[in-house]
């Protein structure tokens, strides 16, 4: 083991209060909304299929150009309630949101930044709105802030010259103002989601990666970090050279799940966030340029990712006028309308110990209710449920959550294996089937 002074504070689960709650959360929304949402992936009449986010790179837009957007940011429909509204009809108990992206613009009137929200036409304090708004729906806020900033004149992606330190320690001093101010003037802030952490200046600069953390816990007791703002002595990021993860949860999987049986995952708090085009998380003017996933789908990761104790984080990438685009409010809709009905086996689910993963879907066992949820996405040709039971428990009763009348046949044909037949209807989406289990001894 490497003595360490900058890695992991803790092994283990944090168990206090906020973080349960983080936890118990499991549905998010993401928000990307910024400059690029002006431009939405086109430049000079060029469409660019890259993240739309990134377009002043794949564009090779000078600063000086990108910036001047900041004089076109006017959000004239952007109405935080209605946003606040959708998100609580979809099912979300928290959101994240993007303080401040690569590009360096900052959606809240920041002290240590002229390049902010109210240097544009539109003024208002974004972050301010949206927290109130979404608080008001009872949804927890988290911000997300990108380390890399494009935009800020001491920013450096490696540390090559004592100039670069110089200036490179400027940089630390401003991000960490910016967070100061973020922690101190929104204080039902739940969270701090960094990004951008991935060059060689941070990974040479652990102890700073450190400092925000316990300055942002001492400013909000109980504020959830993730593992990704972390590098610690030897620049190893996410977890430390002795393994131990960083942070208060992994945040590692962007675009990407854990595979079904990866149980790993499950010793550790974990979150993932995910696209519905195949990677835009700025609003792209071409919904269509890639492969966007469907609502059932989208389900699915959510299901999954339950399964395996970690939370599901689901990006939205607002216009430059403020509205949600009306492809991503319908996907908001079926979701919603699915977790009006299949919500316990989400909220408060977690890893079912025990139970084989079957490949109709996925286990979930809620620690509130203490009831086991099977939800179901591949319907097997022979309408039978096979699964197999742990040691010492039986399944007493099964019905469907969205009918409880419904009583589900339960068959023992051999020790441990379970026999389930679905009743003769039609199943037009996801379903959950409750399971009532006991113990046998
Ligand atoms: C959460 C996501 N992380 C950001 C990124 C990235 C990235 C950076 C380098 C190579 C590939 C992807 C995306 O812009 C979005 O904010």
């Amino acid at each position: 083991k490497k003595q360490l002074k900058y890695g992991a504070q803790y092994k283990g689960k944090r168990e206090d209060a906020a973080m349960q709650k983080w936890r118990s959360n499991r549905f998010g929304q993401f928000i990307h909304w910024g400059l690029y949402a002006i431009p939405g992936g086109e430049w000079k009449g060029k469409t660019y299929p890259y993240a739309a986010e990134f377009l002043k790179s794949s564009a090779h837009i000078s600063n000086a150009t990108w910036d001047s957007l900041s004089y076109k940011f006017n959000p004239v429909k952007f109405d935080p309630k209605a946003w606040a509204k959708m998100a609580k009809n979809m099912g979300v108990k928290y959101m994240t949101i993007t303080t401040k992206h690569h590009e360096g613009f900052s959606l809240w009137p920041s002290k240590y930044s002229e390049f902010n929200v109210a240097n544009t036409p539109y003024k208002k304090d974004i972050i301010g709105a949206l927290v109130k708004a979404y608080n008001s729906e009872g949804i927890d806020v988290n911000f997300y802030y990108s380390v890399l900033d494009w935009h800020h004149p001491d920013w450096r992606y490696d540390i090559q010259s004592k100039e670069d330190s110089i200036a490179f320690s400027r940089y630390l001093n401003f991000a960490q103002n910016q967070l100061r101010e973020l922690a101190e003037n929104y204080p039902t802030v739940k969270g701090f989601w960094f990004d951008g952490t991935w060059d060689k200046s941070i990974k040479k600069n652990g102890w700073w990666t450190l400092k925000i953390e316990k300055m942002l816990k001492e400013i909000r007791p109980g504020v959830v970090v993730n593992s990704r703002l972390r590098a610690d002595d030897f620049g190893s990021r996410h977890f430390d050279s002795n393994g131990d993860m960083m942070g208060d949860y992994e945040s590692g999987y962007e675009r990407r799940l854990p595979s079904p049986t990866d149980t790993q995952v499950i010793h550790r708090d974990w979150e993932a966030c995910m696209t519905i085009p195949e990677n835009q998380w700025g609003y792209h003017k071409k919904w269509d340029i890639s492969y966007t996933k469907t609502p059932f789908e989208l389900i699915e990761m959510l299901a999954q990712t339950t399964s395996l104790g970690g939370n599901f984080l689901l990006n939205f990438g607002p216009q430059a006028d403020g509205m949600i685009r009306t492809e991503e409010q319908q996907i908001a809709e079926t979701i919603g309308n699915w977790m009006k009905i299949n919500h316990p086996a989400i909220y408060n689910g977690g890893y079912a110990k025990g139970w084989q993963r079957q490949d109709w879907g996925y286990f979930t066992q809620n620690e509130k209710d203490k009831k086991l949820y099977a939800i179901v996405f591949n319907i097997p040709i022979s309408g039978i449920l096979k699964i197999q039971t742990p040691e010492g428990v039986s399944i007493g009763k099964a019905s469907l959550l969205e009918n409880t009348n419904s009583k589900i046949t339960i068959k023992e044909i051999a020790k441990r294996q379970i026999n389930l037949y679905l009743p003769k209807q039609s199943f037009p989406a996801p379903f959950v089937i409750v399971l009532d289990t006991a113990n046998e001894n």
